[in-house]
Parts: C-alpha cells; sequence; structure tokens
C-alpha cells in the first residue's frame, strides 16, 4: 500500500482528475495483472497500446490511471494523472512505491552487446566470496542471496525491478549487479534508480530491428552514462571503438580498461588455452580459469569495478583467479574420444567469431571445428547471413539449424542465414532444421579430439516455435549424444 501522492514525486505531471490523497494496493503496466486498489499506468508498447486497456483495468478493479491521453469519458472516483511519457512516469512511481530501494544499496549496471551476464555474474560471485550478501538481475536468472529465480528478460520491467530491489534490500543485500540492455535503458525500466556504477563492455551489431540505426543503438547506451550522477563511477573499455564516445558526457568519475593502450586498469595476456588464462593485470601475473580473450576483457571490468568499490586488489585478484564464468558461457564437455563440445550463447556475429577464434587459438592444428549455428526469429535479421558467414569462414563444417524461431519459419530464417555464404562456404555447410539432430549430426561427423561449438542458446533450457516453449538443453543433448553414440 503506497499514498498516491507520494509516489507521484519527480513524475511530470500535466493534469490531474481526482483525489490523490488515495492509498493504493499496488502498480501496474499490464491490464491482466490488475486487481481491486491497483494503479494501472498504461504504456504505449510496439504491440499494444496500454491504452486500450484502460477500461477493463478499471473494470478490475483499478482506482488510479496514469495515461499519456485521458479517456474521453471520466468516471467518478477514478483518479486520472495525465503525463507526457508513461514509460518514464511509471519507473519514477515503481521506484517510490517500493521506497527507492536503489538508494539502500549498491548498484552497479552493466550495459553493452556482448558480456553483460558474464561481467554480471562473475562480480556477484566475487563479492559474495568477499563476505557480502548480494542480488543478481541477469539473463540466465536473477538471485536474492541464494535463492535462485527464473529470469524472463535480461532486465525486468521497471515494476519487477523495483520490486525485486525491495526484496532485496529486505533479504539484506549490500550490493546488487544488474545488466542493463539497451531495451531497457530505451523502454525507461532503469530510470530512477541511483546508481553507484557503470561498466561498459563493448559495442557491436544487435538489435538493429529495435533500434533501426547503429547511431541510435549508440545513443541509448551513451544515455545510460549520461544520466549517473557525479557520485558514481563510470568503467569503459579504451580498446572499444566508442569506449571512450560512452563516457563522454557523464558526470561519473571516468576509468578505463585496456589490453592494448596504458589504462587505470592494464591487462596482457601471457597464455591463453583451454585450461585457463595467464594475464598481467596492473603488472601483477594471476591464472584464471576463464577462457578466450574477451573474456580476458570482462576479467578486467570486474576488476576495476572491484577496486572502484574500495575492494582490496591482490584479495580481488585472488579470489577471481578461481571463478568460473556464467552458464552457458564457452561451457564445454570433453566426450571418452576427447571430442571437446563447447556451448555457448554467442548469438551476434561478434561474439560468435571471438568464440570461433578463440577455438581457433587452442587448437592443436589438426583437429576440425564443427559449428551448429542457428539465428533467433523475431529479432534483428541484418545479422543472419553475417553470422553464417563468420561461422564458415572459422570452422571446417557448418550446421546451419534452427535457434528460437518463435513467429517465424525456420527454413526462412536459414534462407536468410545462407546469404550470407559464397559457394566455398556452401560447399562446407548443410541445413538440419530440427536443432537436436543437428546436434547429433555433428557428432557422429566429430573424430577424436575434434571440436563441436553449439552456438547461440547457452543456458536457454528451451526452444521458443510458435510462442510454446519446448524443453531443450544444447549441453545435455551434446552429452547424452556422446554417451549414445559411445564418442
Ligand atoms: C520489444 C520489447 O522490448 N518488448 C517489451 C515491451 O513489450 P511491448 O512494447 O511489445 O508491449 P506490448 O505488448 O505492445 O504492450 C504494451 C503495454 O500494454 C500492456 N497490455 C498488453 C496487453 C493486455 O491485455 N493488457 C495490457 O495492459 C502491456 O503490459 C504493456 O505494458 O514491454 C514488455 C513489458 O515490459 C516486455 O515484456 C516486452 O519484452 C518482450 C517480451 C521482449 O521479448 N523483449 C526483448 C526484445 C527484450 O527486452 N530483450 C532485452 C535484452 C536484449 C539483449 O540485450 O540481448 C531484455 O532486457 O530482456
Ligand atoms: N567481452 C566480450 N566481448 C565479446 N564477446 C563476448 C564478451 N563476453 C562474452 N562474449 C560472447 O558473447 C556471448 C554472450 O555473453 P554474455 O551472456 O556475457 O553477454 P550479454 O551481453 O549478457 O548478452 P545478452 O545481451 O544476450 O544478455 C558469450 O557466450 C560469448 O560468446
Ligand atoms: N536477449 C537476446 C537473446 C537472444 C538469444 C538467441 N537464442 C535468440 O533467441 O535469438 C534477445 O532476446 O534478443
Ligand atoms: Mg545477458
Amino acid at each position: 500500500m503506497a499514498n498516491l501522492q507520494n509516489i507521484l514525486y519527480k513524475v511530470h505531471l500535466q493534469e490531474v482528475n481526482g483525489a490523490t490523497n488515495i492509498e493504493v494496493k499496488d502498480v501496474q503496466i499490464d491490464s491482466r495483472k490488475v486487481s481491486a486498489g491497483s494503479l494501472f499506468v498504461a504504456v504505449r508498447g510496439t504491440v499494444a497500446d496500454g491504452h486500450n486497456f484502460i477500461t477493463t483495468a478499471i473494470e478490475k478493479g483499478a482506482i488510479a490511471i496514469v495515461c499519456e491521453e485521458l479517456p474521453l469519458m471520466l468516471l467518478e472516483n477514478i483518479t486520472y494523472i495525465k503525463v507526457s511519457n508513461t514509460s518514464e512516469a511509471v519507473a519514477y512511481i515503481a521506484h517510490n512505491f517500493y521506497d527507492e530501494p536503489s538508494a539502500k544499496l549498491k548498484l552497479v549496471g552493466v550495459t553493452g552487446t556482448n558480456g553483460k551476464t558474464t561481467i554480471a555474474t562473475l562480480l556477484f560471485k566475487l563479492f559474495a566470496q568477499l563476505g557480502y550478501t548480494c542480488g543478481l538481475l541477469s539473463t540466465v536468472q536473477n538471485q536474492i542471496s541464494n535463492q535462485v529465480l527464473p529470469s524472463t528478460h535480461t532486465t525486468p520491467d521497471a515494476v519487477s525491478l523495483n520490486s525485486l530491489l525491495k526484496q532485496m534490500v529486505e533479504a539484506g543485500c549490500t550490493y546488487v549487479f544488474m545488466e542493463s540492455s539497451s531495451h531497457a535503458i530505451h523502454q525507461h525500466r532503469i530510470t530512477g534508480l541511483k546508481f553507484t556504477g557503470a561498466i561498459f563492455s563493448n559495442i557491436t551489431h544487435d538489435h538493429l530491428d529495435y533500434h533501426k540505426t547503429f547511431d541510435e543503438y549508440i545513443r541509448v547506451k551513451k544515455s545510460f552514462f549520461d544520466d549517473l550522477p557525479s557520485s558514481a563511477f563510470a568503467i569503459s573499455n579504451l580498446d572499444d571503438k566508442r569506449g571512450t564516445v560512452m563516457l563522454q558526457n557523464t558526470q561519473a568519475h571516468k576509468y578505463y580498461y585496456s589490453l592494448k593502450n596504458v589504462a587505470d586498469f592494464k591487462g596482457k595476456i601471457l597464455e591463453n588455452a583451454l585450461t585457463g588464462l595467464i594475464m598481467l593485470v596492473n603488472d601483477k601475473e594471476v591464472h584464471f580459469r576463464l577462457i578466450g580473450e574477451f573474456n580476458a576483457y570482462n576479467l578486467l571490468a570486474v576488476y576495476g569495478a572491484a577496486v572502484c568499490l574500495g575492494e582490496n586488489s591482490d584479495e580481488v585478484l585472488r579470489i577471481l583467479s578461481a571463478l568460473q564464468g556464467a552458464e552457458g558461457r564457452f561451457d564445454y564437455v570433453i566426450s571418452n574420444k576427447q571430442i571437446i563440445g563447447i556451448v555457448d550463447y554467442a548469438h551476434t556475429p561478434d561474439a560468435l567469431e571471438n568464440v570461433l577464434s578463440t577455438i581457433k587459438k587452442l587448437r592443436k592444428g589438426y583437429e576440425q571445428v564443427i559449428t551448429v549455428v542457428g539465428c533467433g526469429g523475431d529479432r534483428d535479421k541484418a545479422k543472419r547471413p553475417v553470422m553464417a558467414q563468420v561461422a564458415a569462414e572459422l570452422s571446417d563444417k557448418v550446421i546451419l539449424t534452427s535457434d528460437n524461431p518463435r513467429s517465424e519459419d525456420p527454413q526462412e530464417i536459414i534462407d536468410d542465414m545462407l546469404q550470407g555464404l559464397n559457394s566455398a562456404a556452401k560447399r562446407k555447410s548443410k541445413t538440419i532444421l530440427d536443432r537436436k539432430e543437428a546436434i547429433t549430426t555433428a557428432v557422429e561427423m566429430a573424430n577424436k579430439e575434434d571440436i563441436i561449438l553449439v552456438a547461440g542458446k547457452g543456458h536457454e533450457k528451451y526452444q521458443d516455435i510458435k510462442g510454446v516453449k519446448h524443453l531443450f538443453d544444447d549441453k545435455a543433448v551434446l552429452q547424452k549424444t556422446f554417451e549414445q553414440l559411445n564418442k
């Protein structure tokens, strides 16, 4: 329960009709979740317009409505509040409703095309081992200390997000590490949150179906840093082309990490093998269990954030050195015949290139690399031909298959991918629509010590086909097939 008047703090009100000195039971952006006493905020989405559900919300018991356009007929006993942007308004309202939870803990946000889950998860594990009670909001899962909650988005909607943060405060969390996706920044899911620090990993091609142009995608990510307070820290990747632009207008304290240039947090890779990385971190030699150059960047970002948060650098490196990455990120199983099956969430051209070039570097020379990959439906189509091209360029054999087709026809997604292949690339590729069959075929094709990469779905435990989530687990399928085929 909260007083409506109090939770409107910071909301740019344009018009108010009705009483504001009333108690609202909860805040909802989805009419289907409204019940007696709710405040319903009508948000304009990409599919529907919340304004069309105002009547339904009132029928279900909403007593107050926040909207951008007032309905023609105003009912007595209902309070109507007009604002210019309901997505922004609901973020402030949710923050107020849940008693400003982000101000009661140290909140660190991670943004960038790739590496968010890895960085946020490593920070969570590190700070838990340093002895703090922590929260995590990530693509793989949300966590309140040891309690694991399923995650539906990389960054939850403003109401769920503030509700989770409040639960974290109540559970005694002092640090929360969260991913801030570009969708979330753009849709104001994180507006009003008080960040202690923010991290930028990198920016490459993704989500242009949503943001339309790369410049707009950059602008949205940059706005996260522009909005930080001067008390916060902002850490960026100096080796990324947009690393400095990101922090150009921030008031926060700026720090950079780099493998190539002089920086606050400077790394140098001494060895990069399947057993892990050996790196110099600000001149201290450390062995890490994570694999690949891209993880060297993730580790530097984590190290930098921990130092900015006041932790002892030696202690941080000692703990980081023993940590494993996030589920489904360069996760591997080795068969009896020493075939290495790698499951990785690479679902962008850049991520796929990083994973495959890492695999190439780990090869002794004679093993073949077989890649099984697909692209998600209802997502950026421009990345499809490029992902196929990258897979073919850096693998000996490629099997194109389905990822999450969602509402699309799987064959059409693969046809888009095939556009990226020249005739030589086509000769080493085949299409097998069924993902399980594709993985099985890869295992059949593999000889002793070959490497199979199954890319795109990582930790996901389902395949979304026409809105139905069918159980599916890349790593389990790989493992089972190795056993069944006695490989
Ligand atoms: C494109 C996108 O981001 N969509 C998100 C957006 O939905 P939308 O704009 O399509 O909403 P809509 O369906 O048009 O509905 C508009 C409003 O009407 C309301 N409504 C709708 C129907 C109804 O009967 N009653 C009702 O009140 C809805 O609750 C909503 O508030 O707002 C919804 C509520 O917050 C999100 O659940 C939804 O995420 C969808 C499911 C999604 O797939 N999002 C992905 C693209 C996403 O956000 N991904 C990023 C990570 C990407 C990455 O970095 O890799 C993430 O943070 O997860
Ligand atoms: N720093 C990095 N640079 C480039 N690629 C990376 C980096 N870190 C991880 N990757 C690759 O990208 C994939 C996704 O990594 P991760 O889940 O950490 O990113 P994310 O930003 O959380 O992705 P999402 O946007 O889907 O939530 C990994 O499986 C790996 O292949
Ligand atoms: N957070 C990303 C995940 C993509 C994962 C991939 N398996 C797909 O379905 O495209 C998105 O929603 O675009
Ligand atoms: Mg993620």
